[in-house]
């Protein structure tokens, strides 16, 4: 019997979830000798390096969306996968009761969420039979902000900035391209791409994602594909998309393609878009016992992240000489925030935010248009966030609080911060031309945090001041978080100046000067 099959399962989840691997630790390590340390990206990948020996000391999530869990597991011939499945449900059960996996499965026709991550379709499990002796379990957890940032083309197309794209490697290069333009900084980069070359709309997909699995410094077997391979990495780092969308040198770590046979009538090309936070493990286990026997992917733990410049964002912006080298602002802002303070904001400062800030996402916006609000939110900042709390004796704790991406509540935005008063927002990658209109007319600042940067964010949660909406499940619940020292940059003001639409428009620029063919 499997005795120990499902605290392995349960270890495999704690470690996916809170030490990112060596492979990945080495790749952003890489982009920061890349990036110059006092530019917005520069910083932002010191945060993160920052965030990532956080979650491994504090064995709590690198970021607050644990993604949708997916396992794939190898085994004997024979082995009881009726009895492995109720075990990685029971893990999964726990690891969210301790904290190590957000609440994310969510009724789609109800907005109910379960509360143990089980439901129809979560997580995925994919099980295959393989003439070993021993078990192999892989695990990946993407988040649903770079999951939305997948993109499929079905060739031949016509290709926005690039031109016609036919059923050819050109072609095929025209889409990959593409898909790390349209990303932007949604999907928290600087990201990991897997891409799926044929099959069918689901298979392509899923050939897409697999390719997640393969290690970030292996060399594709196929020579056209490592050459391909090789063309994006130079190509996309061109973009100048930088960390977060915030411009930069260093736009993607990982490009792996694999390919499939497709139909005669079918051509897809799938991509799979992973953020920075690529958090995928695996191990072996004994067939008869399930103990844990080793790690697929080598551990994070030996790759150190802070050994290089540890300057972060509050850090940096604390340093006036710094400060004034980047020529932009560090301003200290307590909520409540007036017009005036706003008014005065330019893109570019960072700000310092002190006092209570609410969290509110999806569900919140929606309900608020046409609902009154339980909290005044007069010159309140307002937080794009669903973050991981637990409860004990004393109250709600905050183990994880990233922000989410912004762009989803652009139909609701303005008229919100109009309707209550509200003057910040923060969130990550953005918003619309409608937002950025109602900043100006109403006197509002949009402010970018590092996405997947949890554990730094929710050591500036000092408190749970209280909550509201509980109905709408914990990550969208509307938290009461007392926080110092929360740190975020100005990425539109109410000046009407967005650094997101000047960076999607630079990057297309040089997304077009990629039109050529290259690929014969
Ligand atoms: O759901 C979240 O907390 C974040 C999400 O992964 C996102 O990137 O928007
Ligand atoms: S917030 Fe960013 S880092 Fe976290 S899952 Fe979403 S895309 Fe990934």
């Amino acid at each position: 019997m499997l005795q120990q099959f499902r605290q392995s399962v349960y270890d495999l989840i704690v470690e996916t979830s809170t030490n990112l691997p060596g492979d990945v630790r080495r790749a952003i390590r890489k982009a920061r000798e890349h990036e110059d340390a006092a530019t917005r990206s520069g910083l932002s990948l010191s945060t993160i390096a920052q965030n990532i020996e956080m979650a491994e000391h504090n064995v709590s999530p690198i970021c607050q969306d644990t993604g949708m869990p997916t396992f794939i597991v190898h085994t004997p011939v024979g082995a009881n996968q009726i009895q492995m499945r109720k075990d990685i449900l029971d893990a999964v059960r726990q690891a969210t009761i301790d904290g190590k996996l957000r609440t994310n499965s969510v009724d789609s026709l109800t907005g109910g969420n379960t509360g143990d991550n089980l439901g129809p379709g979560t997580p995925v499990i994919h099980f295959e039979q393989w003439e070993s002796e021993e078990i192999e379990v892989k695990l990946i957890l993407k988040g649903g902000g770079c999951e939305n940032k997948n993109i499929q083309y079905s060739l031949p197309a016509e290709i926005e900035g690039l031109g016609k794209a036919g059923r050819d490697l050109d072609g095929i290069r025209k889409c990959i391209l593409h898909a790390v333009y349209q990303a932007q900084g949604q999907g928290c980069s600087a990201g990991f791409i897997g891409v799926g070359i044929g099959g069918d709309r689901t298979t392509g997909y899923e050939l897409a994602k697999h390719q997640l699995f393969r290690k970030v410094e292996d060399e594709n077997p196929i020579a056209e594909l490592a050459q391909l391979e090789d063309y994006i990495m130079k190509s996309a780092n061109q973009l100048g998309i930088g960390t977060m969308g915030f411009g930069g040198e260093v736009t993607l770590l990982g490009c792996k393609i694999g390919v499939n046979n497709r139909l005669p009538a079918s051509f897809f090309v799938s991509v799979a878009y992973n953020c920075w936070a690529f958090r995928r493990q695996g191990v072996r286990l004994n067939g008869d016992t399930g103990a844990h026997l080793s790690w697929l992917y080598e551990r994070g733990t030996d790759i150190k992240m802070d050994e290089q410049s540890k300057e972060t964002v509050t850090e940096v912006a604390a340093s006036q000489e710094e400060a004034n080298r980047k020529s932009s602002r560090q301003v200290v802002l307590t909520t409540p925030i007036s017009e005036e303070d706003i008014r005065s904001l330019q893109v570019g400062d960072v700000v310092i935010i002190n006092g209570e800030m609410h969290t509110g996402r999806d569900a919140l916006h929606k309900y608020l248009m046409d609902h009154d609000c339980p909290v005044d939110l007069n010159g309140a900042v307002l937080y794009h966030c669903g973050p991981v709390m637990l409860k004990d004796e004393e109250g709600w704790h905050v183990k994880a609080a990233g922000p989410t991406t912004s762009i989803r509540e652009e139909p609701y935005q303005g008229d919100i911060m109009k309707k209550f008063g509200i003057r910040a927002v923060i969130g990550k990658g953005g918003m619309g031309a409608k937002t950025l209109a109602a900043l100006q007319e109403h006197g509002g600042v949009y402010l970018n945090a590092i996405g997947g940067a949890a554990q730094y964010y929710a050591e500036c949660i000092k408190h749970v001041n209280g909550v509201d909406y509980m109905e709408f499940g914990i990550p969208e619940a509307m938290w009461h978080l007392q926080v110092e020292g929360f740190a975020a940059i100005v990425t539109m003001d109410s000046h009407g100046n967005s650094l997101h639409r000047d960076v999607d428009k630079s990057s297309f620029e040089k997304l077009e000067q990629f039109r050529d063919p290259v690929f014969k």
